[in-house]
């Protein structure tokens, strides 16, 4: 593994078959995940955007092996220092490696038995794996509650009695009990108020910069990424369309999917250039049990040109140093594509 990274997702694929019909001999193969690689740096939040079905979660449900990959690699260096592959390791020695790697779930009310008290939510994955007992338990109990900016006389609530900021809160609680060193949140603000979200960012950003957590963050919301995020991995069909800095990717966009993206984000600041020179994104997210041949996105690309129907494009090094899954990525600049090929083919001909 290279110096600084964490984890390296290479090749990932995440395939669900689903039989049906006479003798179940009918099969449907959805490719959510089909070949992505990336790395993800220590210390770093790295940003994983794209419509809904793009495959976000899957992905990160990969990463915690709540799914176990069908395909490629999760090289993951471990606490003490050694190298792992997390997608072909057996069951038996997982729960080792999700305590160092936790997941939090967009919805704060689905993800909290109403039956359980504050305290046993945090307290659960504690003495599920006999970190803590007694005494000891109440006081991590009290510091993680204080970490996350609830008050420790909140422990004996129940999660009907706290506000969905506050079950949000308590949520990321019990994620970092068992100190972990890598969270996949999966759209960990997308169901707060505005005002909420902005403290349940702060606070995320506060306890990285306090325990040096590295996160993924899973989000179709990209003001959020673009406030949190330090890189950024777009996707489009289960494919990795564009991934660089996040600064790069906000400012000088190379994917037509991702420049659409972006041309859909409000613009607060008027002094700042818009990207809307792009025609909002139409249609559909392919379906990824059945999408189309070439470049997925090419039906709903107004650059796409004879080849993006053919020939599925590689993600590439662009001049600017991020990478760019798209035949004309040198090409394409906030005003289009430039040169001779500029337009869509099939109004060239018409
Ligand atoms: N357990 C599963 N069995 C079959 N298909 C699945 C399963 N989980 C996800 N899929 C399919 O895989 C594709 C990618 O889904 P995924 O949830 O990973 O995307 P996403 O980008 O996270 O979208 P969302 O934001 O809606 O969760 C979708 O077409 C989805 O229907």
């Amino acid at each position: 593994m290279a110096d600084g990274n964490l984890l390296e997702v290479r090749n990932l694929t995440m395939h669900f078959t689903q039989r049906s019909g006479w003798f179940r001999r009918t099969r449907r193969v959805t490719r959510a995940v089909d070949g992505i690689s990336f790395d993800v740096r220590t210390g770093e939040t790295l940003g994983l955007v794209g419509e809904s079905g793009c495959g976000k979660t899957s992905t990160g449900r990969s990463i915690i092996r709540t799914y176990t990959p069908t395909g490629g690699q999760l090289r993951y260096r471990a606490a003490d220092g050694t190298e792992v592959d997390l997608a072909t390791m057996p069951s038996s020695k997982l729960p080792e490696y999700r305590r160092q790697i936790r997941m939090i779930f967009q919805d704060p009310f689905s993800a909290l038995n109403p039956r359980m008290t504050a305290r046993d939510v945090i307290a659960e994955p504690l003495k599920v794996n006999k970190v803590a007992g007694g005494r000891e338990l109440d006081d991590r109990v009290v510091e993680l509650l204080r970490q996350v900016g609830l008050r420790p006389e909140y422990r004996d609530r129940f999660p009907h009695a706290f506000s969905g900021g506050e079950r949000q809160r308590l949520v990321i609680a019990r994620a970092l009990s068992l100190n972990p060193r890598l969270v996949v949140a999966d759209e960990a603000v997308s169901a707060l108020d505005v005002s909420v979200r902005a403290q349940i960012l702060e606070l995320l950003v506060d306890l990285q910069r306090q325990q040096g957590l590295t996160y993924v963050f899973i989000s179709h919301d990209l003001s959020v990424v673009e406030y949190l995020c330090d890189r950024v991995a777009v996707m489009y069909v289960g494919k990795v369309v564009e991934l660089g800095s996040t600064e790069e990717i906000f400012a000088r966009p190379r994917h037509p999917y991702t420049q659409a993206l972006l041309a859909a984000v409000p613009q607060p600041d008027p002094t700042r250039r818009n990207i809307l020179t792009q025609p909002p994104l139409e249609g559909e997210v392919a379906d990824p049990a059945d999408p189309p041949p070439g470049c997925h996105f090419h039906p709903r690309c107004p650059f796409a040109q004879e080849i993006c129907r053919t020939d599925a494009p590689p993600l590439r090094t662009t001049s600017d140093g991020h990478q760019v899954a798209c035949h004309f990525a040198e090409q394409l600049t906030l005003d289009g594509l430039t040169g001779a090929t500029a337009g869509r083919d099939d109004e060239q001909q018409a």
